[in-house]
């Protein structure tokens, strides 16, 4: 330890010298003009040593990429990664490194590789079963933290969701106290974890029951226990998640001490919106799912109210504000902990209407392959039509699909994969039918605070995002980076869509004929009717042919 702080004291003197150096020399014209066009926040993460959990998430990929495109400088990333799906921690950082979202860093920082260092980590375990001596790299090297890692399932079991929103943010802290050369440490929560309140301001607001009787109480209560008390516990959140993540801010508060913290609350996030390229994204959460479920044709209707606002934020926006969060905290160090709302609500408005619209009229230009029906999006607010809809709409041609199936001696699927469709839309219901209001003065404030070059090369203006744009991007992507569908088979699919129109409107003629033979051979109205319509269009046929006989 002594060892350590004399190195540490060794590295302020030299800043120091450094500093006294830069004042006493004075600066050439092209210095001066260098400065002014220099970005300080990717200045700031040059030389440092960053510590990233959560980095092969969503959010954790896009923010590697921006600091190693921005900062190539920078002494090392450490990435806490557990093995996943028969891959190593090395293999899933090989593949990350090696995937499309990498490309331009490695033209600007060649050397990756070696400055990105795996801690074999899992968050579930004690001291997240770090070895020793990367415990000791960790905590004498890190300067800045990135807390990114989450279950972000809405359906996790209360104590899973304890274990990692919680009580690994609490772990995560204690090892950031025992960090000499710590600046900063970010914690990314979300806009939804007070999503019992419609406005929500930057501050951090308590659950009745104390994070830490709740950490507690987790390790002697068997599930069914947890089970029951878990409606009790959230009560009128919608989910373990939220509840879960309002948790996770309150110990940030209480685990501060005297560290320079700042938590960062994005809305719902979407696929980048500039960098490294529009329309990026690889997981199935959030609107992407959805996207999908619409462009193949399984999900054609939802609850959810046309003019309710669609908060979407891209996910590029929300790591440009986190890294420049990053650098304030660790600069210019805030006496309390700030937060700051990641929105788009109030500055940029959408609803999920004109979302729906575009996405739909995106899959008018590039549908998407294999569709099973053709895309649609009804939105209804009222339960007992969204039931109609879910029966007529989703159940029924699920259920034919099957006995097709099981007449071509194939196994019957598409109800079992509707009903889990159905069930998982049923959990996103919530967030699209209220709206929110979050106030954004620390975000605002920061953005000031930023030079020009700052606020062009790490933008989270989200003023200047045209939604029209953004989503036919977003539905790109998800086509090409999700689904992988080659862009050269836009012509066979939209052929596909002609031939399902057409079976669309076979069936339904079909349909309407049988109904109607049924009716007419039980009801004396329905045939009186039936005889009206044939004698009017005798009628009119013989003077039409009367009429076109006596011209000529
Ligand atoms: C009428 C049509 C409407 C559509 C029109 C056009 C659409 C656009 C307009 C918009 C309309 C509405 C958009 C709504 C969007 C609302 C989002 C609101 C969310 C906001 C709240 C908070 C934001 C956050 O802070 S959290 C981040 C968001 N979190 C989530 O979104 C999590 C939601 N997900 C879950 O809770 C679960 O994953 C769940 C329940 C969806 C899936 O559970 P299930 O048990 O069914 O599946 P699994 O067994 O877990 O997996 C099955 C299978 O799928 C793979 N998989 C699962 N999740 C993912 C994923 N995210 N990415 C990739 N793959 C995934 C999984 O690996 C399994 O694969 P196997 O191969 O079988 O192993
Ligand atoms: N996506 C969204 O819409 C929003 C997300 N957020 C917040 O942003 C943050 C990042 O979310 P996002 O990137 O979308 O989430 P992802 O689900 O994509 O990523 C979660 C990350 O956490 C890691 N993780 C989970 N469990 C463990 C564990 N036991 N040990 C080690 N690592 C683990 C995952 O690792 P692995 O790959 O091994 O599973 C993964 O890297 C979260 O804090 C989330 O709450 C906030 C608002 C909206």
């Amino acid at each position: 330890m002594r060892a350590l702080l004399k190195g540490l004291g060794g590295e302020k003197i030299q800043v120091k010298q450094q500093l006294r150096l830069t004042y006493k020399e004075p600066l050439s014209e092209a210095i001066k003009d260098k400065r002014k066009t220099m970005s300080m926040i990717a200045s700031f993460y040059n030389g440092k040593s960053i510590l990233i959990t959560g980095a092969t998430g969503f959010m954790g990929k896009v923010l590697m990429e921006k600091l190693f495109r921005t900062s190539p400088d920078l002494k090392v990333i450490y990435i806490l990664v557990r093995p996943k799906a028969g891959q190593t921690t090395q293999q899933r950082v090989f593949q990350i490194l090696n995937s499309k979202l990498f490309e331009k860093v490695k033209e600007v920082c060649p050397n990756v590789h070696e400055k990105i260092r795996a801690v074999y980590a899992d968050l579930n375990q004690n001291d997240f079963a770090i070895s020793k001596e990367d415990m000791q790299e960790l905590l004498s090297c890190t300067n800045i933290v990135f807390h990114c890692a989450a279950t972000v399932r809405f359906d996790d079991h209360l104590r899973h969701a304890v274990q990692l929103n919680v009580t690994a943010t609490q772990q995560l802290l204690l090892m950031a106290s025992q960090m000499p050369k710590l600046e900063a440490f970010i914690h990314i929560s979300t806009a939804f974890s007070n999503c019992n309140l419609t406005h929500i301001d930057e501050v951090i607001y308590p659950c009745p029951v104390e994070p830490k009787q709740i950490i507690d109480s987790m390790e002697w209560l068997d599930d069914a226990i947890i089970d029951e008390i878990t409606p009790k516990l959230i009560g009128d959140r919608p989910n373990t998640y939220t509840y879960t993540k309002a948790l996770g801010e309150m110990v940030v508060q209480q685990e501060s001490g005297n560290m320079n913290i700042a938590i960062i609350r994005p809305s719902i996030v979407g696929a980048t919106w500039q960098e490294p390229f529009p329309g990026w994204v690889d997981n199935l959460n959030g609107p992407s799912g959805l996207i999908i479920a619409a462009g193949k044709g399984f999900l054609r209707s939802i609850r959810a109210t046309p003019m309710a606002v669609a908060d979407l934020i891209p996910v590029d926006t929300v790591v440009n504000l986190t890294l420049a969060v990053g650098w304030y905290t660790a600069v210019h160090r805030p006496k309390s902990t700030l937060i700051y709302h990641c929105t788009s609500g109030n500055l940029n408005p959408c609803n999920w209407g004109k979302m729906g619209f575009q996405v739909l009229a995106t899959f008018e230009k590039v549908p998407l392959e294999r569709a099973f029906r053709r895309p649609n999006a009804d939105f209804t607010t009222n339960t007992i039509t969204s039931q109609y809809w879910n029966a007529v709409s989703h159940r029924a041609p699920a259920i034919i699909y099957d006995f097709y199936l099981r007449l071509t001696g194939r196994k019957p699927r598409m109800t079992k994969v509707m009903n889990r469709l159905l069930r998982n839309v049923s959990m996103l219901e919530y967030f699209v039918n209220r709206s929110w209001e979050w106030s954004t003065h620390n975000t605002e404030m920061l953005m000031s605070e930023l030079s020009p070059e700052d606020q062009r090369v790490f933008n989270f203006d989200v003023r200047q995002l045209n939604w029209l744009e953004y989503i036919e991007n977003y539905v790109l992507g998800v086509k090409k980076y999700l689904l992988k569908e080659d862009m050269a088979g836009i012509p066979e699919a939209k052929q596909h869509l002609k031939r399902l129109r057409n079976i669309h409107y076979l069936f339904n003629t079909a349909l309407f004929l049988i109904a109607w033979r049924l009716l007419i051979a039980r009801s004396q109205m329905a045939r009186n009717v039936w005889f009206f319509i044939v004698s009017f269009c005798y009628k009119f046929l013989s003077y039409f042919r009367a009429s076109s006989t006596l011209k000529v």
